[in-house]
């Protein structure tokens, strides 16, 4: 795509020999002869410099109308890069329009070759000041995202997964929105990031965003970005998810809990693939490919006037179910196993294993938690065992805790018992409120009198 140049002059003779020049550089040109023009094409229309005149009123010599569009410019932009040409440079003027916030300076009459490499050099480096505004956002999404997750090897050897992971592998190579449904645990952020892991996309980067977590007042913001004034805090321009995602994957978590007034501007980007950034009403083009992920069921939900069938259609081109663990036993101590195994090499520590009868008792479990519930299990057990073999009462598990009158000879047994037991009170009844209102965390908390991250913060303890 030819880079954009917008050129600001009250001379038409210097407007039209600049355009011709810049035009044979390759660069397609806008032309405005008043600042008050410039500022309303800068509003509407991206460009990649602006080249421009300090002085537009007839005998005027000050610079100052230049400095004060300058100035507006950088209210509207930070980044975009600024070169003002003057026919009467000083040191003075030069220091002046840099401290408004000009990127360069350049004399009239111009040295052509000294111009377009002011120009290349001022644009490359607008260019990667984004790139690096950008990766650090970026950056700091993906290290929360690892710092959260389990990162070892995907475990799917049950005929259920075998089925599932077979489907996904054929849809990863497409583009087609997946959506991945399942109870909570059983894997759907790790297969969006294995879906993006085979996908033709996985040289770009995958977006994860919480839905859940994300305030309805700012939505808008933290999907699309704002720009700088937006808003009293907005202190500086805001890269949203979509456009950090571009050219890779956006996952949509949670995708239930999109405030039902958010979802019409969420349905109109995923289908123009075209955004404004809040307090901006420039368009920017975004190239995504999206993966969704809920445990709540969504025709249920449109039929409760909770989720837009429209925005239903649009996510769900390719739906993937991942089966409870309990559907997939032949994987419960193979996930067991590969948590000690990942255990073991982060405390240093030799491998534990697992008794046969404990085997058993992680086999007749029914795990409401899923994959998440045994590897908290696991964590636990490691913690307790007193020596290299997991026994059935180190792993913990919510029903033998309740019949089990032989254990707890200690007093840390004891209380890792009785904090098992709570664990599990508490679990059960988030667990059951979540089933309650389909998956809708914003509800299961109001109705257990809990804000919505003190009831993240449990749902993750989980
Ligand atoms: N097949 C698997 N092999 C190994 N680990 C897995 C597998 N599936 C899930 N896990 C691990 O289990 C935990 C829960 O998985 P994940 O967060 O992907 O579940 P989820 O379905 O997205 O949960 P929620 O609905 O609560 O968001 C993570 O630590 C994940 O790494």
């Amino acid at each position: 795509m030819k880079q954009k140049i917008l050129l600001v002059d009250d001379d038409t003779d210097i407007l039209s020999a600049l355009k011709m020049l810049l035009i044979s550089e390759g660069f397609e040109v806008a032309l405005n002869q008043t600042p008050e023009e410039a500022l309303i094409s800068i509003k509407k229309e991206n460009f990649d410099l602006i080249l421009m005149d300090l002085n537009y009123s007839l005998d005027t010599t000050s610079g100052e109308e230049g400095l004060q569009l300058i100035a507006s410019i950088r209210k509207l932009d930070e980044l975009l890069p600024i070169v003002v040409m003057t026919g009467w440079a000083t040191i003075e003027v030069a220091v002046s329009t840099m401290q408004n916030g000009a990127n360069d300076f350049i004399q009239k009459p111009w040295d052509i070759d000294r111009l377009i490499a002011i120009i290349n050099n001022q644009i490359k480096l607008a260019q990667s000041e984004k790139n690096s505004q950008k990766l650090s956002q970026q950056n700091q999404l993906l290290q929360q995202q690892v710092d959260s997750e389990f990162s070892g090897e995907l475990v799917a050897s049950s005929p259920k997964m075998q089925q599932t992971l077979a489907i996904i592998e054929q849809v990863a190579k497409s583009d087609a929105s997946v959506l991945l449904t399942g109870e909570n645990g059983t894997g759907k952020s790790m297969f969006a990031r294995y879906i993006h892991a085979q996908s033709n996309r996985s040289n770009a980067n995958q977006i994860s965003v919480n839905m859940g977590a994300v305030t309805e007042t700012l939505f808008e913001s933290e999907m699309f970005g704002h720009t700088k004034g937006a808003f009293t805090d907005a202190k500086t321009t805001r890269i949203g998810r979509f456009e950090l995602a571009d050219g890779g994957t956006l996952f949509l978590d949670e995708i239930a809990n999109t405030p039902y007034s958010q979802q019409g501007k969420l349905l109109r980007v995923l289908e123009d693939s075209e955004f404004e950034k809040v307090g901006g009403n420039k368009t920017q083009s975004v190239d995504i490919r999206l993966i969704s992920a809920t445990n709540a069921n969504l025709s249920l939900a449109v039929e409760n006037n909770a989720f837009r069938k429209d925005l239903l259609y649009r996510i769900n081109t390719i739906t993937i179910e991942i089966p409870a663990l309990k559907d997939r036993k032949e994987d419960i101590i193979l996930l067991a196993d590969s948590f000690l195994t990942k255990m073991a090499l982060k405390h240093h520590k030799p491998k534990l294993i697992i008794s046969k009868l404990a085997q058993q008792a992680l086999l007749d479990y029914t795990w409401p938690g899923n994959i998440r519930e045994l590897n908290h299990v696991m964590e636990r057990a490691q913690i307790l065992c007193q020596n290299n073999e997991i026994s059935v009462d180190e792993l913990g598990l919510p029903e033998l805790t309740k019949n089990n009158n032989k254990i707890s000879n200690t007093q840390t047994d004891n209380e890792s018992q009785e904090l098992a037991t709570l664990e599990t009170l508490e679990m059960n009844i988030i667990d059951k409120r979540l089933t309650h209102f389909d998956g809708n965390v914003l509800k299961a908390a109001k109705s257990l009198g809990l804000s919505r991250s003190a009831f993240y913060r449990r749902l993750e303890k989980m």
